[in-house]
């Protein structure tokens, strides 16, 4: 059987916020396969290995293998948003993080990923799709899903919630960071951060273009800013996405009150975006334990678990106000 390829523009016209963000949310709630009973038999479930990093000359040329299989999985109709029969998936992503893509003529995306999904009864590799958008909007997607349960769920009016968003890093995940959120949530301002300002301000513009072409509801305030602290200042909700080795905000530039902090970046090493201080301040949650405990072995914080199973139980039962969710990118059949 020769293998079907889905190609990026095929994708593309596939992705919607509603679509991707429910899929997501019902790959994280999935048990482990070791926790599967007669008593929960109709959860979704996962078999997931940790993943593993090989470099290829140095630290900033990685592959990733991200091997996953899926159980009784409720996944929507992408047509017509109906929940489709509980099916199972075995898939296995393959992505690279080349750290100098970016500099090359024509530049190229500096994470590039293929899916390949195979027959559950027989093994054969049935598709390969390419997955540099889906890994944009998956991550972006578990943001969302972490910031509904940890931080919308404290609010009476939940999703209707108005939100002061700040993107610290307006790259690939900053920008699907910044759609996602303006797409899903009520966002009132938006405070946009980026080393290079020119890239804070194309996607000030391109979020402007998406509210004016009524795409995007929202948001009506959008503020490019000179540092990270101004652009934290106000905000209740904060995405982070970037390579710095350093941390670009610490705890004394947050607002006080609830704060939600997704980040998602720092490359080989999945934390250090965010100060310590931060961390010492919060309760953390990660999409994957079985990779937390060797990727963020190092890191000093309070790692309550894994946001599925605040999904699972409805919302998370710390009475934290400031939550951290760190995104390591490997859960389900993303
Ligand atoms: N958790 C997950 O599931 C995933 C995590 N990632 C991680 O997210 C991060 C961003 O990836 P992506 O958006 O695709 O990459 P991009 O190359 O598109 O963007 C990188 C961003 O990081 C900024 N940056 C780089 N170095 C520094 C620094 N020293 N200080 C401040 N900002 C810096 C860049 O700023 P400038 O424009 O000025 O260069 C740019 O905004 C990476 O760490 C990547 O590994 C990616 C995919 C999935
Ligand atoms: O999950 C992913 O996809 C990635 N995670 C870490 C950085 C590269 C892509």
């Amino acid at each position: 059987m020769i293998p079907k390829y889905i190609d990026s523009d095929k994708v593309r016209k596939i992705l919607t916020w509603p679509l991707v963000n429910a899929a997501v949310e019902e790959a994280l709630k999935a048990i482990d396969y070791s926790e599967l009973n007669a008593a929960n038999s109709e959860q979704s479930y996962k078999r997931q290995p940790p993943r593993t990093i090989t470099a290829c000359g140095n630290a900033s040329q990685l592959l990733l293998t991200m091997p996953g299989y899926v159980g009784n999985y409720k996944a929507l109709n992408a047509k017509t948003n109906d929940q489709l029969p509980c099916s199972s998936t075995l898939a296995c992503k393959v992505v690279t993080s080349f750290t100098n893509n970016q500099n090359l003529q024509p530049p190229l995306p500096n994470i590039l990923a293929n899916i390949l999904l195979f027959d559950v009864n027989t093994g054969e590799l049935q598709c390969i799709m390419e997955g540099t958008q889906i890994t944009a909007w998956r991550t972006a997607a578990a943001s969302i899903v972490a910031t509904k349960y940890l931080y919308m769920k404290r609010f009476p009016q939940g999703f209707q919630t108005p939100i002061k968003l700040a993107i610290i890093g307006c790259g690939v995940q900053g920008q699907s960071h910044a759609l996602g959120m303006c797409a899903t949530f009520n966002v009132s301002e938006i405070y946009l951060w980026n080393r290079r300002q020119s890239k804070a301000d194309s996607l000030l513009l391109l979020l402007q273009h998406l509210h004016l072409n009524k795409v995007l509801q929202n948001p009506t305030k959008i503020f490019v800013t000179d540092t990270p602290a101004e652009a934290v200042r106000e905000a209740e909700v904060i995405c982070i996405g970037t390579y710095s080795p350093h941390a670009l905000i610490n705890y004394d530039m947050l607002k006080s009150g609830d704060v939600h902090i997704n980040t998602v970046g720092a490359g080989a090493v999945h934390f250090g975006e965010v100060s310590q201080d931060i961390y010492d301040n919060a309760v953390v949650y990660v999409d994957s334990l079985i990779n937390a405990r060797t990727e963020l072995k190092d890191l000093k914080a309070n790692i309550i678990g894994e946001i599925g199973q605040v999904i699972r139980e409805g919302r998370s039962a710390e009475n934290k106000s400031l939550t951290i969710y760190q995104s390591l990118g490997n859960f389900g059949i993303f």
